[in-house]
């Protein structure tokens, strides 16, 4: 029989239902379907309520970031990500910088912007001159819809008013900006943005559309920095060549792609164990990247009258310690205990450090020894594992393949049968 994905109430099937019907769809053998029913640290009814035609979880490893001084205090940093050599790198760049006083950090504030995008407007700017004059109801209106934001001291702060020329014809498009404390703000502000929609048509006599808040936190910003001294580092070439490498990423976008994905190897793998939006933060760095016209490098490296290698980085942070999952999901409170974080803006501050230390590591492998020697020898292990290796097995094969410097799945199978043959 064909198979057919138009399954109607899927939805409205319990886990287990939902389950037996993947299970028949995709011919699931049992032990398969035995990993779907152990959710593990995530019981399966709260993953039922998180998300949506849930069938089972899936864990993804916690790494601890060591040698982390942030402001003057120590801190161990879960970081959550499949990828080997991540959390070493970050142990690594925050070891390099310790003794020189580790990472300072500071944060431009909490706040969030929602659009509200107005077409079928003759006089776009007289209507934003209208908009303008509004803040106070526009304060009202949006203070209205989050009592608790603004008993924690947060709510509305500011409306700006933008025209832009588009295909589709002006848009007058608001930005009201909102102060969201701990939360990362998206629902907060949708809220808001909608409730003001219609005040916003009636004032103009335009036709809103669009009411959602923008992933260019830009006023969300979180800034670290810290020194390397070239003893540190293994001289002056090796600061040289970082900073030539931070001169490549920032006046080559193929570059500044990978060099700014090698950043979010520790910003996503933080904000993912704490159970923040990874895409959020994601489309945030991305598009503040791009700010200035031209895709460029999320870091500065540089050179201090000492001769010391100096780095710094700033990157908007768009995570909460309330909302999304991070308040439901144990995990995500559990690694919230380990870092002991207060605020939000705490948290974002500790997330820019190790974005600015996974940095320094990668820049540096790429600049002296390479990425593979590093990287690929702590990858060694998986490719050792995809090619059977179980128990002790994986870390005697992946050895043999780090000394080969043949990091490869056939070697390991060759190098496989020949340890079982030894006994
Ligand atoms: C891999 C290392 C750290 C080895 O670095 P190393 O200098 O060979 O290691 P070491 O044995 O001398 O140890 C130095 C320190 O590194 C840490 N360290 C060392 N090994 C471990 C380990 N197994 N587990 C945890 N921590 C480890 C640890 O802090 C240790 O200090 P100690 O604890 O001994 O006092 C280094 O080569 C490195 O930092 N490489 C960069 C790796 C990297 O950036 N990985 C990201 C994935 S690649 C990618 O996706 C991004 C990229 C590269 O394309 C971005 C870009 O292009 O910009
Ligand atoms: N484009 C995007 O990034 C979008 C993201 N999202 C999702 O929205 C979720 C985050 O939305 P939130 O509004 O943060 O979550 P939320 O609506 O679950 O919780 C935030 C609310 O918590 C209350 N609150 C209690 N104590 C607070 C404190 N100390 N500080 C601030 N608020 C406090 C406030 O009423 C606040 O509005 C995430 O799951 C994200 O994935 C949703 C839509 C779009």
């Amino acid at each position: 029989m064909d198979k057919n994905s138009r399954i109607s109430g899927f939805h409205k099937l319990g886990i287990k239902g939902r389950l037996a019907a993947v299970q028949s769809f995709s011919q699931l053998d049992e032990q398969t379907v035995t990993l779907y029913e152990n959710t593990g640290n995530l019981p399966a009814e709260l993953a039922d309520h998180l998300i949506e035609n849930v069938i089972g979880t899936m864990n993804i490893p916690v790494g601890i970031a060591t040698n982390m001084k942030i402001d003057g205090e120590d801190y161990l940093i879960p970081m959550a990500t499949e990828e080997s050599s991540v959390v070493a790198a970050v142990c690594n760049a925050a070891r390099q910088c310790y003794d020189s006083g580790g990472f300072t950090t500071s944060m431009s504030g909490s706040l969030m912007i929602a659009q509200i995008q107005l077409v079928d407007i003759p006089n776009p700017e007289y209507c934003r001159t209208i908009i303008l004059e509004s803040k106070e109801k526009i304060k009202a209106i949006c203070d209205e819809c989050d009592p608790i934001l603004v008993k924690f001291g947060g709510g509305f702060q500011d409306v700006e008013v933008r025209v832009i020329d588009t295909p589709s014809g002006v848009m007058v498009v608001t930005h009201i900006i909102v102060d969201t404390k701990d939360a990362m703000g998206a629902n907060a502000v949708n809220t808001m943005a909608e409730k003001l929609a219609p005040h916003i048509e009636s004032w103009t006599g335009g036709k809103v559309y669009l009411r959602i808040l923008s992933n260019l936190a830009d006023k969300r910003v979180a800034r670290a920095r810290a020194i390397w001294t070239c003893e540190a580092i293994g001289g002056e070439s090796v600061r040289d060549g970082i900073i030539s490498a931070y001169h490549f990423a920032n006046f080559d976008p193929y570059r500044a792609a990978t060099h700014n994905k090698g950043i979010m190897n520790g910003v996503s793998a933080v904000v993912l164990a704490t159970g923040n939006d990874t895409r959020a933060v994601e489309a945030g760095a991305h598009a503040y990247a791009a700010r200035k016209g031209c895709y460029r490098s999320l870091t500065h490296w540089e050179m201090d009258k000492q001769g010391n290698l100096v780095g710094s980085i700033e990157i908007p942070l768009a995570v909460g310690l309330i909302g999304g999952a991070t308040k439901l999901h144990p995990m995500a409170k559990a690694n919230l205990t380990i870092l002991g974080v207060k605020t939000a803006n705490h948290l974002a501050r500790i997330i820019a450090a190790v974005g600015l230390a996974q940095n320094f590591s990668a820049i540096k492998s790429l600049a002296t020894v390479g990425i593979q020697k590093g990287h690929m020898s702590l990858h060694a292990q998986n490719i050792a594992m995809m090619a059977g290796a179980v128990g002790d097995e994986i870390d005697k094969i992946a050895q043999i393949l780090v000394t080969k410097s043949l990091v490869r799945i056939d070697v390991a199978q060759e190098e496989l049968t020949k340890l079982r043959a030894l006994g």
